[in-house]
């Protein structure tokens, strides 16, 4: 039997306010395709061929926010995005300086979340199992 095709990587940022302490994590509303539209997401895209993952994030958030981000740690492994995709998660915070992000592509609408307020945005189904674990690992303003 062929092997399944291995998934094609995707490579996307948490950001953050604090990458000691984070207490509050970005979402982003896609825009498009219709089948995807009105989920929200971690800004991210697709890897190019050659390009090392980490980077494709960093470039994905500027292209996506228009903000220029300092990368942490990778948040786990792989996380398998249905059949075709697989996600590489960066901690990210904007560079000092850096505007504010803004949705320039993809996106209609950013949010801000706390811990308490991960689940108050519809996430794309695949993106449940990293939004329940960087729910534990968010700090809550007063702790
Ligand atoms: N960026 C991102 N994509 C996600 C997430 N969750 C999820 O299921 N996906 C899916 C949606 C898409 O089918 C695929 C990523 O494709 P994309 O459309 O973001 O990639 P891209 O920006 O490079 O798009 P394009 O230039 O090829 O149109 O992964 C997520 O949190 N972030």
């Amino acid at each position: 039997m062929p092997s399944p095709s291995p998934r094609r990587a995707v490579a996307a940022v948490a950001l953050v306010d604090d990458l000691e302490r984070p207490t509050r994590l970005l979402a982003a509303r896609r825009s498009g395709p219709p089948a995807l539209a009105g989920g929200w997401e971690f800004p991210g895209g697709k890897v190019e061929p050659g390009e090392r993952p980490r980077d494709a994030a960093a470039r994905e958030a500027l292209e996506e926010l228009g903000v220029r981000v300092r990368l942490g740690t990778q948040v786990g492994g792989a996380w398998p995005l249905g059949q075709t995709y697989e996600m590489h998660l960066w901690w990210a915070v904007a560079e000092p300086g850096e505007p504010e992000p803004a949705p320039l592509e993809d996106h209609d609408e950013l949010r801000w979340l706390s811990a308490g307020q991960l689940l108050d945005v519809a996430w794309l189904p695949a993106d449940l199992p990293v939004v329940q674990h960087l729910g534990g690992l968010l700090h809550t303003a007063s702790s």
